[in-house]
């Protein structure tokens, strides 16, 4: 188990993380979301050993991990962090690049293993290119081969897929993360995207500005945000007076509603007179606007024009589904 607990850290006197405290289960993949500038990198870093806190202690398996004040080279053994920043060597090629990573007493299996790799971050075609000669999203894939080499027992992801393009994206998430949860490898994402939380993180911990402000179960977190700021980083989302929902509601509160809740109707609900469509693929996100000064957004199949009028409504299981929820940390 990783256990982290920072009182607080800072750069010079800003205060970058304050009373950090959480758990992760062996084997557990946990995310990091929260909007740039909140602290996800930092706490990566001194969690590796990159950076040292003063008052705090991280242990794995109920061992201290040291710092940089006690390790000249960052990092303990059983831990491998993939950094936004890749770490290669320019100047061999991809194969060479992962082999170095590799465990100098298993020699023999150094060729299956490095095919494995390429073959998990589909750069096989690469093997024998030099590292100079890729671009960005396909050395940031040789970086994850090179973090994967020797399998560590903890994974620490800084943005994982952050240059890769979206065609490759997409499979890269379905054979890694599917793949580290069947060796048992305990993994941290931080990323800004929930395709790369939504389907695989269990949990997810959620900072805003250095503190911790959620720490869930990946579902129960999209499903019952404790607040618009974790809501809104999982996409589009309204907070709206439960009486412009309701309007016999004697509640004075507002509740989170995402596009898709709302079901439209063209004859009930709430009145809502459409501003914008924004063609999505799937659907359209419509810009609607309620009583000439609230602002909304719902999901549409079909394009709205700007002036029409539609009803929207909401389920009331869904209102009080937000309303129940209070607290914003089940660790
Ligand atoms: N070396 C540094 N010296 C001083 N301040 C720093 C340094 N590195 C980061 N910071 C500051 O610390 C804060 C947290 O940065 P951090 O990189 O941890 O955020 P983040 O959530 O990972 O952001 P992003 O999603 O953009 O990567 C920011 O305000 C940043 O400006």
């Amino acid at each position: 188990m990783l256990d982290v607990h920072i009182d607080s850290f800072h750069y010079q006197d800003q205060s970058i993380l304050e009373d950090i405290s959480f758990k992760v289960d062996k084997g557990e993949h946990l995310a990091l979301m929260g909007e740039s500038g909140s602290g996800k990198s930092t706490l990566l870093k001194i969690i590796y050993g990159l950076l040292h806190v003063e008052n705090g202690i991280i242990s794995w398996e109920e061992k201290k991990v040291l710092g940089p004040n006690f390790n000249l080279v960052p990092g303990e053994p059983y831990m491998k962090y993939l950094s936004q920043d890749f770490d290669l060597m320019p100047f061999i090629t991809v194969a060479e690049n992962i082999g170095q990573h590799l465990s100098v007493f298993e020699q023999e299996n150094h060729q299956q293993r490095i095919q494995e790799l390429l073959e998990l971050i589909e750069l096989e075609a690469y093997a024998k290119t030099k590292v100079k000669n890729l671009s960005g999203g396909q050395q940031q894939r040789v970086a994850l081969a090179r973090v994967l080499a020797q399998e560590p027992e903890l994974l620490l992801l800084d943005e994982p897929f952050g240059h890769i393009d979206n065609f490759k994206r997409n499979s890269l998430r379905r054979n890694l993360f599917p793949y580290l949860k069947e060796k048992g490898i305990t993994v941290l994402t931080a990323s800004h995207d929930p395709n790369d939380v939504l389907p695989y993180a269990e949990r997810t911990l959620i900072l805003e500005k250095g503190k911790i402000i959620a720490n869930q179960k990946t579902k129960k977190l999209y499903k019952n945000p404790p607040n618009y700021y974790t809501a809104s980083l999982f996409g589009e989302v309204n907070q709206l007076p439960i009486k412009l929902l309701k309007s016999y509601s004697e509640i004075d509160k507002t509740v989170l509603i995402y596009p898709h809740e709302f079901k439209v109707s063209e004859t009930s609900g709430l009145k809502v007179w459409v501003k914008k469509s924004f063609f999505k693929g799937t659907h359209y996100l419509i810009e609607g606007e309620v009583n000439e000064e609230t602002v909304l957004y719902f999901n549409s199949n079909k394009k709205l024009k700007q002036g029409d009028t539609v009803f929207l409504n909401v389920s009331l299981e869904t209102i009080n589904l937000r309303l129940q929820f209070e607290q914003g940390t089940d660790s």
